[in-house]
């Protein structure tokens, strides 16, 4: 229930257009009712004033008729676009929302999610939540207005019928949409879940294709995707048997109600209490009146899946980010030397220390070379002045400023990364460059290409700028994707460098032609150089070793 009260204070920013699509669904009930009803009334009304047993004026209800007729299919249309257009407004208010939150919970906190489980969330969860609106909400408050007209009218006409007709809407409307709910509960919880879980594994299918293929493991890997999607196909039938059982009592029940009508109507119109006519009309008012209701039970039936993917939701949103920000940010430092004084991080206080007690200083514009075995706590550093992570112990300034009062995005808008692992996205080149300054010219990146010594190789391209990269720039050599990234870094202009085994994973030939163009990148920029090869070292003056998150030893070079 409570996560149902806050998913309905999110629909609050377009609540104009749902509560228009509410009275606009609430207009093609009535006018639908109306005509059926009407319509009923005039046919046998018509028919008996043929045999001469009744008087009756023609003109006011065939002109009724026809205005009903065409607020039904008028308002049906306009129900239509100002619902969609309520529910695209609703689905685009939650993305930004769910986006803005979890920014800052990227990268510390989403780490413990897999990616494919992350856009799960993202896409199928967010978009399964109009269900709220579009199933359930203005279904639900529609039902509720027309039948609380219905009734009124039906009960001028005939209490007895009015009586039988809110039995039938109480048991359609109200007992089926609830134990639909309960019937797919659970089942609905699972196929949220399960669903997650396929698409994170089938992501990581196809990310690892390669592998699998040269591992002849790829009939293993889709056998367990298979059994998932058995478990799935039985989740759906079960909610498919219960839509089905749902449907079909709601058919039993309008029936059914329709005859009690009639039961309790037609000795009134045999005693000649009730005109002729008002049987026809009690007939069809109360078959066209669960039009009002028709479509709760398999909402509410779906109601449960909706909740599953909005606690997923919520799982995300409830997460605290690893950094918190300054209340107030302080002044920008004017320079840009960094100070870390007895700094100590711990990933989660049941691991151990990735970083203890460091202490070191970089000059504005100097660098650093910190070199270590694998896991030493090398890349941690970088983290620490992205302000990915927060440290628990000591002070880390830069340019005398503590960085804690700086916010996340001040601090990152300092620094350029360079690491092994660079991600180019898979579009131009020029659009990977683009990400470091949006209104960079052609210009100003091909001076950027120029400084990370590959403007030739991209001229010499088909395409040039626009040539493609591939998925994580798989299109260009490792070397080539490495100076794209130098390029975007130069463009960037930076005060601050971090240089995270830049050269990692490079022959000779290439890492010779990455390090002229960091020494040019490096240039007046405070670098912090993470890297375990002497020969990019080797214009480094201060280098220290790290060892299990210790300083063990200094050294100039
Ligand atoms: N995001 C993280 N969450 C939890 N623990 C982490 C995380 N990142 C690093 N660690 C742990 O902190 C320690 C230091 O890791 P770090 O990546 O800083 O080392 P490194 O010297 O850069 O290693 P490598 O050379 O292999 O990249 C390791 O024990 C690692 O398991």
């Amino acid at each position: 229930m409570r996560d149902f009260l806050r998913l309905l204070r999110l629909l609050g920013p377009s609540w104009r257009w749902q509560a228009t699509g509410i009275l606009l669904g609430v207009l093609v009930i009535v006018s639908n009712v109306g005509l059926l009803a009407l319509s009923g009334w005039f046919i046998a009304g018509m028919g008996l004033a043929g045999l001469g047993l009744l008087r009756i004026e023609y003109f006011l209800p065939a002109a009724a008729i026809r205005a009903l007729a065409i607020a039904r299919a008028l308002g049906r249309y306009l129900e239509r676009l100002v619902t969609h257009e309520a529910t695209f407004r609703l689905l685009s208010d939650l993305r930004v929302w769910f986006y803005i939150r979890l920014e800052p919970l990227a990268p510390a906190r989403l780490q413990r999610h897999r990616a494919g489980d992350l856009l799960s969330r993202i896409r199928a969860d967010i978009d399964s939540l109009d269900n709220v609106y579009l199933r359930v909400l203005a279904p639900s408050v529609t039902a509720l207005l027309c039948t609380v007209l219905i009734l009124g009218f039906l009960a001028r006409i005939s209490t007895g019928a009015a009586l039988a007709d809110f039995l039938g809407l109480a048991l359609v409307g109200l007992a089926l949409p609830l134990a639909a709910f309960r019937a797919g509960r659970r089942s609905g919880r699972q196929a949220v879940a399960l669903r997650g879980q396929l698409r994170a594994e089938i992501a990581d299918t196809v990310r690892g294709f390669e592998e699998l293929q040269v591992f002849g493991a790829m009939e293993r890997q889709t056998s367990r995707h298979e059994a998932a999607y058995a478990q799935l196909t039985a989740l759906q039938r079960r909610e498919t048997l219960v839509e089905a059982a749902a449907g079909g009592a709601a058919l039993f029940l309008v029936q059914a109600t329709m005859l009690a009508a009639l039961v309790v109507s037609i000795p009134l119109a045999m005693a000649r209490t009730l005109p002729g006519p008002d049987i026809a009309m009690i007939a069809l008012l109360v078959l066209a009146s669960f039009d009002a209701v028709s479509g709760l039970p398999g909402a509410y039936r779906a109601l449960g899946q909706t909740l599953a993917a909005a606690r997923r939701i919520f799982e995300i949103v409830d997460t605290e980010p690893a950094v918190r920000e300054p209340a107030q940010e302080a002044a920008p430092p004017t320079g840009f030397d960094i100070t870390f004084r007895h700094v100590s991080l711990r990933y989660d206080d049941a691991e151990a220390w990735a970083l203890r007690d460091v202490s070191f200083h970089i000059p504005a514009g100097g660098a650093l070379g910190v070199m270590g075995t694998t896991g030493s706590g090398k890349t941690s550093l970088g983290n620490l002045l992205l302000r990915f992570w927060e440290f628990q112990e000591g002070e880390i300034l830069v340019g005398g400023v503590p960085i804690r009062t700086l916010s996340g995005d001040t601090m990152r808008s300092y620094c350029a990364v360079i690491a092994q692992q660079t991600h180019l996205f898979n579009t131009s080149i020029r659009e990977n460059l683009r990400i470091a300054r949006p209104a960079a010219t052609a210009a100003e990146m091909e001076r950027a290409l120029r400084d990370a010594g590959i403007l030739d190789e991209v001229r010499a391209m088909p395409q040039g700028l626009d040539t493609m990269v591939g998925e994580m720039g798989t299109r260009l050599s490792g070397g080539q994707a490495r100076r794209v990234a130098i390029a975007r870094a130069f463009l960037k202009d930076a005060p601050i460098l971090i240089l995270d085994e830049p050269t990692e994973g490079l022959d000779a030939f290439s890492e010779h032609i990455v390090i002229n163009a960091l020494g040019r990148l490096k240039q007046g920029r405070t670098t912090l150089l993470i890297t375990h090869r002497s020969q990019a070292l080797r214009d480094i003056a201060q280098v220290f070793e790290l060892e299990r998150g210790t300083v063990l030893c200094r050294s100039k070079t």
